[in-house]
């Protein structure tokens, strides 16, 4: 229930006044706490060392804790509090961003993911759970400009209480507050469907289902937040995985997680996933589907075994003098042989490797005769034979070893090789995938990368390199563990101790643990980014619906423990190759261990927009519901008929009078893909799609797979007889574009009849 407003603007006045004493303690203490992590991570970075590895690392581990603390309290600056709770058995507690403490650790602020907090969110008129008030506090950098209530237990309220209720509502404010361009934390507004998916366990596969605008992806960033604080043992040493459409929609997102304190997380898009590649190259939807086909895991794995060969006829070798023979049938029995010890390629090479030789060494030892060759003699010839350009060119041709990179842009460039490894495919789907050996990569070799590199395991320098640094890892260690005992034999020395020996198991676990700090890996942020067998403690992914099968593939390597928070709405779904069930999905990833959640009610677009979005709905789907929207706008979309010679001026003269309307909010003009440069030519002073700072200007000019996620104060379609005819998805697309806006929908063009 709204409270209605005790005595008016005085009582207004005076809770404001109230609530200001009581935050101005909060930012006093956060104050306190800022300094002196900035104090300590100034002393860390000054102190000199002595220049030894370990002290070093000492260094660099408080550096990362003190800035990670710091950059931590600087983060939550804004709206620190924004809640507070009157419970009806007298207690008050106020809610915000983190939790703060004063010196006798009396809680000044909850931080909003603790159990306590959460009946800030649930409790309802119909059921209270114990609250008699709610009241949400609004700032403005640290001065309260508003209070509301909710008044929810009437009973429980006394009359003094009852004369300083406020009423008005903070859900609706934020709502219709003008977009900045970037995505912004709903911590003070969270609505009870939305807080019981935050708040859902963490193991298993959660799906949250929902039509647009139902916050989807700001839900899933808080139950990213409230994970990382409630499992922090668990997910702070393997981190969380967030992975979106496109890194647009990442700089859209990219601040919410910090603002709710949480620098842990690793934002990703599917084509950053494999370590040293870029893939940005745009690709027909047609090579997209047939890649993103799960099909092609058999087809990495046969592409590989076509790189094993069998020559048809005995090769013949002169090495030295001799002439060695491999037979046929002898590579066949060395290459099997080597795979039934280990089935990855690269892994198993050096055995055939050693296989091959002790032929071939055999027969030189046969020629000079066994009784005059020692077994020293025999490893000679052996390391001869390895050491011959000729034998090391045969091993390549026989079995060469293999970078994914290698594998993948070699099986695209070969008609030959792309038609034995996969023959399903017809010539003129094969014709489809084929390209250069030199051309760059798309999104979808990504997920075949990693296929590959699972299969094919490391090379032989990648796997050196490795024990190369876990045997520098090691001495790190050993000489960290002196260091430890070195530093306790001096305090014991200085104190003149005696010690008993139980005591020493006490120190013993003291050093372990100093030993585990200093030489602790690095945060799993940074650590991940560069390492494909990173294993994550928890996965999300937004706009799940347009993951091909290979996507999901790859993407499962990376959360074996399947507990992954999936959100998407399969109507919406652009990407030729994307998701058509749920169930089909995780059924075969995670039987029986997925459950899904829906969000029925869409925040962004309001009621009159959402009417002609249903249109195209019922268009794809007529058994799907759009979500309900929260609000309506009074203003009616504006639809019109242009011929296309017209719609260049049209869409000129468009920009310009939304550019008058929307103040200081912002417009994205969406165009279809295939004329996204005809309008860039027209529009060269809005922000373009490529510039990393699109959605920092007034205007952006996007076309649908870029506008995913995102949101704008006003939406202008350009061309919408195009989007809908030029994929496969194209009244899916045209849906996505029309409920971006959160106010006002303008579409000029060619109406399709769905517009009609
Ligand atoms: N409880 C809430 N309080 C305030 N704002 C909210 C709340 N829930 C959602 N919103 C706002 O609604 C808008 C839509 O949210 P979001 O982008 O997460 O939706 P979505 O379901 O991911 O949409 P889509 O599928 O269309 O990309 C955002 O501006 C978000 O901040």
């Amino acid at each position: 229930m709204k409270a209605t407003t005790g005595s008016g603007a005085g009582v207004l006045e005076q809770e404001i006044a109230v609530e200001q004493g009581e935050v101005t303690i909060m930012y006093e203490r956060l104050d306190v706490l800022r300094e002196k992590a900035r104090g300590e991570l100034g002393r860390v970075q000054v102190e000199e060392t002595t220049g030894t590895d370990q002290a070093r690392s000492e260094r660099e581990s408080f550096t990362d804790l003190f800035s990670g603390r710091f950059s931590q309290l600087s983060a939550v600056e804004r709206g620190l509090c924004f809640g507070r709770i009157d419970e009806t058995a007298g207690d008050r507690f106020h809610i915000g961003r983190i939790g703060l403490f004063d010196d006798d650790y009396n809680p000044l602020l909850i931080d909003w993911r603790t159990p306590v907090a959460q009946v800030f969110y649930r409790a309802t008129a119909a059921e209270p759970l114990g609250v008699k008030r709610r009241r949400h506090i609004r700032l403005h950098g640290r001065t309260v400009v508003g209070v509301d209530d909710d008044l929810l237990d009437a009973d429980a309220i006394d009359d003094g209480e009852r004369s300083t209720l406020i009423g008005e509502a903070a859900l609706l404010s934020s709502l219709s507050a003008s977009r900045t361009g970037r995505m912004n934390e709903i911590v003070a507004t969270i609505q009870s469907e939305q807080d019981e998916i935050i708040r859902s366990g963490l193991p298993g596969v959660l799906v949250v289902q929902g039509g647009p605008g139902t916050g989807k992806t700001v839900v899933a960033l808080h139950r990213a937040a409230y994970l990382l604080y409630t499992h922090r043992e668990q997910l702070g040493r393997s981190g969380v995985l967030v992975v979106g459409p496109n890194s647009t929609f990442l700089r859209y997102i990219d601040q919410v997680l910090p603002s709710l304190g949480e620098t842990d997380v690793v934002l990703a898009t599917v084509s950053e996933m494999f370590p040293g590649v870029a893939a940005t190259a745009p690709e027909p939807a047609v090579a997209a589907r047939i890649k993103g086909n799960l099909a092609m895991a058999d087809v990495i794995a046969q592409a590989i075994a076509g790189f094993r060969v069998v020559p048809a006829e005995p090769i013949r070798l002169k090495v030295n003098q001799d002439e060695l023979v491999l037979r046929p049938d002898a590579i066949r029995k060395a290459q099997q042989g080597a795979l039934a010890a280990q089935p990855l390629h690269n892994r198993a090479r050096p055995l055939f490797v050693r296989r091959v030789l002790k032929i071939l060494t055999k027969q030189v030892v046969d020629r000079i005769g066994r009784q005059y060759v020692g077994d020293a003699d025999i490893e000679d010839i052996q390391q001869e034979l390895f050491d011959d350009d000729r034998v090391l060119e045969l091993l390549d041709q026989l079995w060469p070893e293999l970078t994914p990179q290698l594998l993948v842009s070699v099986l695209f460039s070969s008609d030959d090789r792309l038609a034995a490894a996969a023959p399903h495919l017809s010539a003129s789907e094969r014709s489809a995938v084929l390209r250069p050996l030199a051309a760059d990569w798309t999104a979808s070799d990504v997920a075949l990368l990693d296929e590959a590199a699972e299969l094919l395991g490391e090379t032989a320098d990648v796997v050196a390199g490795r024990k190369r640094r876990a045997a520098e890892d090691a001495a790190a260690e050993e000489a960290g563990r002196e260091y430890a005992h070195g530093i306790v034999d001096i305090e014991l020395t200085a104190e003149r101790i005696t010690i008993e020996p139980w005591e020493i198991e006490q120190f013993k676990d003291l050093i372990a643990q100093r030993t585990r700090v200093f030489n602790r890996p690095a945060s799993s942020a940074e650590g991940t980014a560069y390492d494909r067998n990173w294993v994550f403690g928890h996965v999300i992914v937004d706009e799940a619906q347009e993951l091909s099968a290979m996507d999901w593939r790859m993407l499962m390597r990376r959360c074996p423990r399947r507990s992954m928070t999936i959100v998407g709405d399969i109507a919406q779904t652009g990407s030729a190759a994307g998701v058509r069930s749920w169930a089909e999905l995780l059924d075969r990833y995670a039987a029986r261990r997925w459950r899904t959640a829906e969000l029925t009610v869409n925040y962004r677009t309001p009621s009159e927009i959402m009417a002609v979005a249903g249109d195209v709905l019922a268009a794809i789907d007529p058994t799907l519901q759009p979500p309900t929207s929260v609000r309506e706008t009074g203003t009616r979309p504006l639809l019109r008929n242009v011929p296309p010679d017209e719609l260049p001026d049209a869409v000129r003269t468009a920009v310009k009078s939304e550019r008058e309307h929307i103040g200081d909010g912002r417009l994205a003009v969406i165009v279809p893909a295939s004329r996204y440069g005809e309008f860039a030519a027209v529009l060269p002073e809005v922000a373009h799609s490529h510039d990393p700072s699109v959605l920092d200007g007034t205007v952006a000019l996007l076309d649908v797979a870029q506008s995913k996620g995102l949101e704008f104060d006003a939406v202008l379609i350009a061309d919408p007889a195009t989007i809908v005819q030029e994929s496969d998805r194209g009244l899916s697309d045209l849906y996505v574009a029309i409920t971006r806006a959160t106010k006002h929908l303008t579409i000029l063009g060619e109406l399709p009849d769905v517009l009609g």
